[in-house]
């Protein structure tokens, strides 16, 4: 049996009766409105699958109360079907116009009309199951899987556009490298699925530290960044040390399993392009590997 809910505007109760009956014997949850304006309301309300809606009625006809619909956001993409006596070609322009997907005549027969709201209600359900699998796959194409933090790519771009913002508004910006250190050797004594843990590890030490308008993400195997808008040299050196402290004090299998990171700091000059501020940072990163490694510079 079908869940989804049909609203049924219409002026006149004994046909809502009738076709409230047909549908509720089909599975369907049916809603009603008498008129335009009492159909948005129940509308936004019920968040119907379809809406079967008749044209002629007060206070607001049914062609208006379709282009209403299709100008509410959360309600734009719901099909709507014209039920009504009215089907001359003009009317059916104009429904088509205002946005419906199919007309109805009345008097209807019932099996037309069941054969009609199922197509519209499979239609839409793909519609919404396309949209879900687009979003996912959004979603997807800017993380990395095995951290959940932003990937390289999406990093780049969001450098970019942080940096073009923080020009525009002559804010600070700052960016933070980190880099696992002697990862190698985890790998090796502890194997490469310790060493997954532990990079998961690190990347959620990372997410819980920053704040949410920092923008953090895996910038390659064992390296990661942290995007930092309206944020000094100062402010990201200290975000940068309370990481590395996080890191340094957290058992990352099973005691005894601990690591540490080194880290760049840099804040952005006027018109210096990404690449070299990243440049920059790195710099510093393998400043701090050589200088002993478990340490941040600025
Ligand atoms: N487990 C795991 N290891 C990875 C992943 N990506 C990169 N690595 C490992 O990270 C290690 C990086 O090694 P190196 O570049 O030699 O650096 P390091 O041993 O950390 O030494 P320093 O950076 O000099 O402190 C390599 O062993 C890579 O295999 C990953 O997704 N999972």
């Amino acid at each position: 049996m079908s869940q989804e809910t049909i609203l049924i505007v219409d002026d006149v109760p004994q046909n809502l009766q009738v076709l409230g009956q047909v549908l509720s014997q089909e599975g369907y949850r049916v809603a009603v409105a008498t008129n335009g304006v009492q159909a948005l309301d129940v509308a936004a309300r019920v968040q119907p699958d379809l809406i079967l809606l008749d044209i002629m009625m007060p206070e607001m006809d049914g062609f208006e109360a379709c282009r209403r619909f299709k100008e509410l956001e959360d309600l734009a993409n719901v099909p709507v079907i014209f039920l009504t006596a009215r089907n001359s070609t003009e009317d059916v322009v104009t429904g088509f116009d205002a946005g419906a997907v199919d007309f109805i005549s009345k008097p209807f027969i019932n099996v037309e009309l069941l054969a009609r709201v199922k197509t519209q209600v499979r239609i839409n359900n793909l519609m919404k199951e396309l949209e879900q699998k687009n979003k996912e796959l959004e979603e997807k194409a800017i993380h990395d899987d095995l951290t959940g933090l932003f990937n390289h790519g999406y990093m780049f771009e969001q450098l970019s556009y942080s940096q073009e913002v923080s020009r525009r508004y002559h804010k600070s910006l700052s960016v933070i490298m980190f880099d696992l250190d002697h990862f190698k050797e985890v790998n090796d004594t502890w194997g490469h699925q310790v060493g997954d843990t532990v990079l998961q590890k690190v990347s959620d030490i990372i997410k819980d530290t920053v704040r949410q308008v920092d923008i953090a993400g895996r910038y390659g195997g064992e390296e990661f960044m942290i995007v930092c808008p309206e944020t000094s040299l100062e402010n990201a050196q200290m975000l940068a040390e309370r990481i590395r402290e996080g890191i340094e004090q957290t058992d990352m299998h099973e005691k005894g399993l601990r690591v540490t990171i080194s880290g760049g700091v840099a804040e952005s000059h006027e018109d210096e392009p990404v690449e070299k501020l990243v440049n920059r940072a790195d710099e510093l990163l393998y400043k701090s590997k050589s200088e002993g490694r478990n340490r941040i510079s600025h």
